[in-house]
């Protein structure tokens, strides 16, 4: 997997080796062993083992080869010297999809309504709301809650309707007892201190949150409404995005679709990074007789709390993060600084023997009926039960694909026969989830430089413990299957976007930001060359590796900025599909500028961050002055993170002329 190694990269080596000698069993090591021998010994019957000769790889004539394609791009990108690349100080557009944006357009849009609400215009305030003054800081108030806001926050009007107040951990319907605390005013809206419900909300109505950190720790602030109620209100937080950052004219945004739920909603993270902080002044003196700091996450005024167990985590990450805890405690009074520290779960699916075919998300068949349960505890022995009830404990993962969307159906976890819990070693635990073809053995790393393993459907991803991969696996069959379905254009009839019967087929692929190749891979059964980018040089050595180990032969990888992947793209622009999936921040304007000036075909916009997409997805439909403009064919979000106010927003796009004088190819 690793070619040529820098001297970092030896560095990172020894530390591996080491990291691989005391924990042999639980994570691949690369250095230390192959892909394929570490995938022999586990299962050696199902494993895809690649092309057997050179021969398989041979692309039919006139195709292009995605290595040498990435191999050249990666060649004139050192050449371009990247880090130095000019960067357009234009306008970036002056919207970031911060909090504090946010909240500013809702509680604007509520202070419109206040307005056009006032009684005739009176002398004194000519039809306008009253001037506000802010409040001293310490000030209670009693307030009722009349929205729930894209970050999360409750909303509420100041009593003379002419000023808002964003408060935590409350819905629509609530009355809460707030707090004023200190911080730059702001003429719309203010943040306050959440301190006591008054009057709860028939939102509220029987449910119970799941966490026992709950209204304490900042994450996780939707835990007191319902399921449905949180994928209802992430359509609107999608809907109002694409309103209030797009920039776009109403007419060019179509009805958001509804929000696909996670199979799920507690239990589905597949990494955590609690932290704890230093001494103060770097001294460790500070520590003497006192007790360990606290481990965990922060509260909403930033100080860490003693978290024990996080429900949205994976069981094999709260086993890890009791683990992780010891540790600190044996350790604490040595510590000059602060420490984050990372969970990873990795899975080792074993297939058994005479199994038919290797089972996957994808096929409900593996999933298997659930005859009796068992869970072994760390002293090895064992206690079953028979056929378990469904529970109705909200901290049971549901196995059932929770959407109010009739459109697309979610795909289930599939339900285990069994599940162990043992520790092969002292602070190695493994969780075994045995199905009726195969079992997954769940462990946990601590250590950046190891190795994680996910499967998703027919999927292998191996990717760096501390390299980007979507957080929530219970999803991603569901995610990966709604994009291949959508991603070429619908079939004729079924819409006006059809592809007219001469137009050549799309066959490519650019993936852009691709990490270790979630879509490169999961979608590239489409195409016949698939191209990846990414800035993390680890991401991208890990694509390539996906790429072998999932029997891909053409696709190519660079490890750049995305802002040079149009520079020399040799494929067809209109056979070309575009997957865009950034951090946070979203896309460059370089990067929108070129992609419109190359014009791919079709566009895939993926964000976790719906106010940059909308905000990107907006200059996309405008054009920004080049050859091809977009329309937005569909937009809807996944709940990638129940429980929170986050959503992923998928966001379908086809090319039209910028202006009447360009033809269509
Ligand atoms: C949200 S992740 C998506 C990764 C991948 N598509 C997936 O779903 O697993 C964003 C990715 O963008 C990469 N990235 C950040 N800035 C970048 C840049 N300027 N150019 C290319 N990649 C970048 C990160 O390394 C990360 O892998």
């Amino acid at each position: 997997m690793f070619g040529r190694r820098s001297p970092r990269r030896q560095g990172l080596q020894l530390l591996s080796s080491a990291a691989g000698r005391s924990r042999r069993f639980v994570h691949w090591n690369p250095f230390a062993q192959s892909y394929k021998d570490y995938l022999h010994e586990v299962q050696p019957q199902h494993w895809p083992r690649g092309p057997k000769s050179k021969k398989e790889l041979t692309l039919p004539t006139g195709e292009y080869n995605a290595e040498v394609i990435a191999r050249e791009m990666a060649q004139k990108v050192k050449m371009m010297k990247v880090p130095g690349l000019k960067r357009h100080k234009v306008a970036r557009a002056q919207i970031e999809g911060t909090p504090e944006e946010i909240l500013t357009f809702e509680a604007q849009a509520l202070l419109t309504k206040a307005e056009a609400e006032l009684p005739e215009p009176s002398k004194e305030t000519d039809g306008k709301l009253k001037p506000f003054s802010p409040l001293e800081f310490g000030t209670e108030l009693e307030l009722e809650v009349v929205e729930l806001s894209s970050t999360g926050d409750g909303l509420a009007y100041s009593p003379d309707k002419n000023h808002v107040y964003a408060i935590p951990f409350c819905v629509p319907g609530d009355r809460v007892l707030a707090q004023t605390f200190k911080q730059k005013p702001h003429p719309t809206y203010t943040s306050l201190r959440f301190i006591k419900l008054l009057r709860p909300s028939p939102k509220r109505d029987g449910i119970t949150p799941g966490c026992k950190y709950f209204a304490e720790c900042s994450g996780c602030q939707f835990q007191m409404i319902s399921y449905e109620d949180q994928l209802k209100h992430k359509k609107t937080v999608v809907e109002k995005a694409f309103k209030n950052f797009s920039n776009l004219d109403p007419s060019l945004i179509p009805p958001v679709g509804d929000t696909i739920g996670s199979p799920l909603q507690y239990g589905y993270r597949t990494k955590l990074t609690p932290h704890y902080d230093g001494p103060p002044r770097k001294n460790t003196a500070h520590w003497a007789g006192r007790p360990p700091p606290a481990v965990g996450f922060s509260a909403k005024n930033r100080h860490v709390i003693d978290i024990e167990h996080c429900p949205i985590g994976t069981p094999i990450l709260n086993e890890g993060l009791t683990i992780e805890r010891k540790k600190v405690h044996e350790t604490y009074h040595t510590r000059k600084a602060g420490v984050t520290i990372l969970l990873r779960e990795s899975t080792k699916r074993v297939f058994k023997t005479g199994s038919p075919s290797p089972p996957t998300a994808t096929s409900p068949a593996a999933d298997g009926q659930p005859t009796s349960s068992a869970t072994e505890n760390t002293e090895g022995n064992t206690s079953s039960s028979s056929t378990p009830k469904p529970s109705t404990s909200v901290l049971t993962p549901s196995t059932e694909p929770s959407t109010v969307d009739s459109d697309f159906a979610a795909i289930p976890v599939p339900t285990p026969l069994s599940v162990k819990h043992h520790f092969r070693a002292p602070n190695t635990p493994e969780i075994i989830y045995d199905y009726p073809t195969y079992r997954d053995v769940k462990t946990y790393t601590s250590i950046n430089q190891d190795f994680s393993t996910e499967y998703v459907g027919d999927f292998t991803f191996v990717s760096r413990a501390n390299s980007f991969f979507q957080n929530n696996n219970s999803i991603l069959p569901t995610f990966i299957k709604y994009v291949r379905d959508n991603c070429l254009p619908p079939p004729p009839a079924s819409t006006q976007l059809v592809q007219q019967p001469n137009e050549p087929p799309i066959k490519y692929l650019l993936d852009a930001y691709c990490g270790s190749g979630l879509f490169a891979i999961g979608l590239s059964p489409l195409f016949s060359s698939v191209l990846g980018i990414d800035i993390d040089a680890y991401g991208v050595e890990a694509a390539r590796e996906n790429a072998k180990i999932n029997n891909i032969p053409n696709a190519g990888f660079i490890a750049a900025d995305a802002d040079v992947l149009f520079a020399d793209v040799p494929f067809p622009p209109e056979q070309s599909l575009v997957v865009i999936d950034p951090p946070r921040k979203g896309a460059s304007i370089d990067f929108l500028e070129q992609l419109c000036a190359f014009g791919p075909k079709r566009v895939v916009y993926v964000s976790c961050n719906v106010h940059t997409q909308a905000r990107d997805v907006g200059m996309l439909v405008t054009g920004l002055g080049k050859k091809w403009r977009y329309q937005i064919e569909s937009v809807r979000g996944f709940d990638f993170f129940p429980q929170t106010h986050h959503v992923e927003g998928v966001c379908f796009l086809s090319r039209v002329p910028a202006s009447p004088d360009v033809e269509e190819a």
